[in-house]
């Protein structure tokens, strides 16, 4: 799928401006009360178009043109507002159908009761069934790989070309309909019914038919609405007033008047908006399941984040060998081996490689018998029990520390300084041992991401506070906290005090954003306010999570609450400078309409427009041109540079909302001129 493109394509456009008019339907209008009640105003002065008497008065013929004129501008006004929001949704649908294209040619060899294989449409696969693939066939439907370990092009998906490796068991397990198997062969568990698929999800996703409205849209909404019945109210009013002067208002006025005043800018804009934040999160590679969770992330106080593979590079290797006791290096040496024979890790590899390359012999096959002992976050150590009963480790050095004084041994009297000496460089400590003879500890070296530090800071401007979450020991959590620039860290940290943290956060009212990938992950991130599953990860982490980042990299978290962020400024930015625009509207016409019933009001007619047609047309024009005009904006999104909160508030009203009394004062006093030239002006 092509995400790169930020232009938008013919294709695109043409079908945008198709779905304009289909979006003129009342039926599908009146979801949107302010642009409905334009709608509503542009019926009337349709019909007062062909008769200008049709509600009474005695006006001439020429009000006629008068009434068109309004009638036009009123139909671009809903034109436009329908227009961003096609123009919004319009790649949305255009990646559906190529996802769709995917979808419907995919078969599978679904296993049956007696173990012989049947072909059938991937569509008819339900959960519990189980499809063998075999290389170079598609995967028909999202599972878990009961067998076989091979390499999948994600590609289709996620639009990383680089094959990635699944396999049964663990962390990698998952597979999604859709990718294609380039090796080998894997059995797979289906865990979805047909139309549960996350390829499903994301077509309807990316067009918008899961699209609603969210908590903080039905809220300004609501406020839209109210806005507009108040000026409803204000507008009807004039009528008796302008009687009691013994004069009449003619309807088309009133009517131009009230869409001037009600919020048509940010009514129009509104989902465009919306939709445009999601297609940013998207195009970001990150699959957010509803706007919602965007939204959430825009408002979030507190950002978790692992140390390992989030804040650091994460492939902890193995870089040094350090007796402690009576011991030498190279007891140290094997015995640290032999602990990580069969240990799958990147530290476990690591181990491995490292001792082979000081030329420490041994022979795998002699280990053969022996049990492995995988690492888990819950016990922190793996290791192996040989056949002569003894059991060989490596581990956290406190997790160690504690199993060898509850066995009885002793601690060797240079391992805490040892310990510290690593950990105050930020290195990971690992402490090896047989039975209760600690022999020594592996140094794992791990670095620092490169612009750690400024991300931080920025999140820090923001208000947003980080909390390093790590299995580590406290001294190398300080201290990669510390070159990080981290604002908080919790160290010796198991999978439960993650989800501790969370609620302790959110009980002081704060909203956190987690990212996540195993499936002791898993409540934590269906906890969170917004938890970012990997795309690596379990099926039971994307199913916790609100949203999946497809490149599997937890460092995006940071980007996605920038998205979020802007959402929300963008929003804000665009109401106030809507609102903003009423106020020079009403200057314009407010003193049109009545300085020939009270002359008073000539001081209020700062603007000095041509007549009070004119000033009303002007004013409405500018009103219906302001729309398309801001579609980049609302599509691009308010640039928006870390700061707090308040600050930000302060800079936006100065911006939008003195730009927004400003502008149209400029731009209704040139269509005024132009009108003029013209010979509207005097209609
Ligand atoms: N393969 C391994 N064998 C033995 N011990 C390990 C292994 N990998 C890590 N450890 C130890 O277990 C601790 C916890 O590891 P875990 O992966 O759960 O957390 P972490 O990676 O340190 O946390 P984070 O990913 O948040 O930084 C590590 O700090 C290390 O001391
Ligand atoms: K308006
Ligand atoms: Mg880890």
């Amino acid at each position: 799928m092509d995400r790169s493109s930020f232009v938008i394509s013919r294709d695109i456009l043409k079908r945008a401006i198709w779905e304009s008019f289909v979006k003129m339907d009342p039926r599908i209008l009146v979801c949107n009360p302010v642009m409905f009640v334009v709608e509503v105003g542009f019926v009337v002065t349709l019909l007062l178009t062909f008769d200008p008497n049709l509600y009474g008065g005695d006006y001439p013929a020429s009000e006629r043109w008068y009434n068109l004129i309004v009638t036009v501008i009123l139909f671009l006004t809903i034109l436009f507002g329908n227009f961003a929001e096609a123009v919004a949704e319009g790649r949305g649908k255009a990646q559906a159908e190529s996802l769709r294209k995917t979808k419907t040619d995919l078969m599978a060899n679904r296993r049956l009761d007696n173990g012989l294989y049947e072909v059938v449409p991937a569509s008819t696969l339900h959960r519990g069934d189980i499809v063998r693939v075999v290389a170079n066939e598609m995967i028909p439907a999202d599972g878990d790989v009961l067998e076989g370990l091979g390499s999948v092009d994600e590609s289709a998906i996620t639009g990383e070309s680089a094959p990635v490796i699944r396999g049964a068991g663990g962390d990698f397990s998952s597979v999604t309909g859709g990718t294609k198997l380039l090796s080998d062969e894997l059995v797979i568990r289906i865990s979805v019914d047909p139309g549960e698929s996350f390829l499903d999800r994301m077509i309807s996703l990316v067009e918008g038919a899961s699209r609603q409205k969210t908590p903080n849209e039905l809220a300004l909404s609501v406020l839209l609405a109210g806005l507009t019945i108040i000026f409803l109210f204000v507008v009807v009013t004039l009528e008796p007033m302008a009687r009691y002067l013994h004069h009449t208002i003619d309807i088309a006025t009133l009517i131009a008047l009230l869409v001037c005043l009600i919020p048509t800018t940010i009514g129009a804009l509104l989902s465009a908006i919306g939709i445009a934040g999601m297609d940013r999160v998207i195009r970001f590679n990150v699959i957010a399941k509803s706007g919602k969770a965007v939204e959430a992330a825009g408002d979030v106080n507190t950002l978790i984040l692992d140390k390992t593979g989030t804040i650091t590079i994460g492939n902890r290797l193995a870089s040094e060998f350090l007796p402690v006791g009576k011991h030498t290096e190279k007891e140290v040496i094997e015995t640290a081996v032999i602990a990580s024979l069969f240990d799958e890790t990147p530290e476990g590899r690591s181990v491995v490689d490292l001792g082979r390359e000081l030329r420490v012999s041994f022979v795998r096959e002699r280990y053969t018998e022996a049990e492995n002992v995988e690492f888990s976050a819950d016990t922190r150590m793996s290791g192996l029990n040989l056949p002569d009963g003894s059991a060989v480790r490596k581990g956290a050095v406190d997790a160690i520390k504690r199993n060898v004084m509850e066995n009885g041994g002793t601690i060797p009297l240079d391992l805490d300084e040892m310990t510290e000496r690593i950990a105050k460089e930020g290195g990971t400590p690992l402490a090896v041992v047989k039975d209760t003879d600690i022999y020594g500890l592996i140094y794992l070296k791990d670095i620092v991401k490169s612009g750690m530090r400024e991300r931080f800071q920025e999140l820090r401007k923001m208000g947003i506070k980080t909390v390093m979450c790590t299995g580590d020991n406290p001294l190398t959590a300080a201290t990669i906290a510390k070159e990080a620039g981290v604002d908080d860290y919790i160290a010796e940290a198991k999978p439960e005090d993650k989800m501790r943290l969370i609620r302790e956060e959110q009980e002081r009212g704060k909203l956190v954003a987690m990212s996540g990938d195993g499936t002791n992950d898993a409540p934590a991130l269906a906890q969170a306010d917004v938890g970012l599953a990997m795309n690596t990860g379990t099926t039971a982490a994307k199913e916790a999570g609100n949203m999946i980042d497809l490149d599997s990299d937890p460092t995006k978290l940071i980007e996605v609450v920038s998205i979020g962020k802007q959402l929300l400024i963008t929003r804000g930015a665009i109401t106030t400078f809507s609102i903003a625009n009423d106020v020079a509207k009403y200057f314009a016409i407010i003193p049109a309409i009545f300085v020939t019933m009270i002359p008073a009001l000539r001081v209020l007619n700062v603007m000095h427009l041509t007549s009070s047609h004119s000033a009303i047309l002007s004013a409405l024009i500018f009103n219906a041109l302001i729309i398309p005009l801001l579609i980049p904006l609302a599509m691009r999104g308010v640039k928006y540079r870390p700061m707090s909160a308040t600050n930000m508030l302060v800079r936006n009203l100065l911006v939008y909302g003195v730009g927004g009394v400003i502008a149209p004062f400029i731009g209704i006093k040139v269509i005024d001129l132009l009108l003029t030239a013209l010979g509207i002006a005097r209609i």
